[in-house]
């Protein structure tokens, strides 16, 4: 069984620290961007590769450091991603955050991370995260494709609908509770 409890963080108002611009480091920038474009990160590398000072040139809050890893890039961050070339400098990256109760991913070693990056689907207010408990991460990226495909742009405009349908609804909670269960109630209602 999966025991990890997805939650859906505010990133444009945290402080992330990414170690590491190369390839891997590239990957895990593109996928925060991807679903969070004001995503804070800052980025520390000795070097950086073109793609990843192409997506960080785009991006709203990414700040690039040019340097080696030290423990002072801890300070005031969140979270931390780990993507050096270096198991010693991630394991490393991953002491020192513990230390300090931040939030840590070495990607790619699954043992050192106290959360994992997740398929992403995204269609407007519609978020879904998907996790294969770090058995197939590959699976998580078909899945997530496949759902992107599947899902219609139109599921946005049901919660916009369905929104503005309770903000017109006067009553006390436990109304508001019946009737919006009532009117959503055709999505779960199986065919006979
Ligand atoms: C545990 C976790 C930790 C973490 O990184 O957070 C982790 C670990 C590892 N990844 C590895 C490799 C690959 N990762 C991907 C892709 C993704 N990996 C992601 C997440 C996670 N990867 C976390 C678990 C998520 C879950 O619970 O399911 C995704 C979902 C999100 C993201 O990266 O943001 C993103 C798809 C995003 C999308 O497309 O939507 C591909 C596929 C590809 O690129 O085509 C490959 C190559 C194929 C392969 O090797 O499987 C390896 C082996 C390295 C080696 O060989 O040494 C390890 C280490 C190990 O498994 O031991
Ligand atoms: N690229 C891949 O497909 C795979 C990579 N991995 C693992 O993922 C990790 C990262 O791999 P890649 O991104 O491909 O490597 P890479 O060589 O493309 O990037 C590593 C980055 O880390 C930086 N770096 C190295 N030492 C540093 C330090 N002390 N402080 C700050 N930055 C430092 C480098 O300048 C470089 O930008 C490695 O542990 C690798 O073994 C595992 C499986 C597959």
């Amino acid at each position: 069984m999966n025991q990890l409890y997805p939650i859906f963080l505010k990133v444009h108002q945290l402080n992330v620290l990414l170690v590491g611009g190369g390839f891997v480091g590239t990957e895990k920038l593109s996928f925060l961007l991807k679903s969070s474009p004001k995503a804070q990160v800052t980025a520390v590398s000795k070097e950086f590769n073109a793609e990843f000072l192409e997506l960080a040139g785009q991006a709203a809050n990414v700040t690039l450091i040019q340097d080696a890893y030290d423990e002072k890039y801890l300070g005031g961050k969140h979270l931390v991603i780990a993507a050096t070339n270096f198991p010693e400098i991630n394991k490393q990256i991953h002491y020192e955050a513990k230390e300090r109760y931040i939030l840590v991913n070495v990607a790619d070693t699954p043992e050192l991370c106290d959360f994992y990056l997740g398929g992403i689907v995204t269609k407007g207010n519609l978020k879904i995260a998907i996790s294969t408990n770090g058995k197939s991460p590959t699976t998580a990226k078909r899945l997530r494709q496949m759902l992107e495909e599947v899902l219609p742009e139109e599921i946005d405009e049901l919660l916009e609908n369905l929104n503005a349908y309770r903000d017109t609804l006067k009553g006390d909670f436990e109304y508001k509770v019946k009737a919006m269960n009532e009117i959503t109630g055709m999505l779960v209602e199986k065919k006979g």
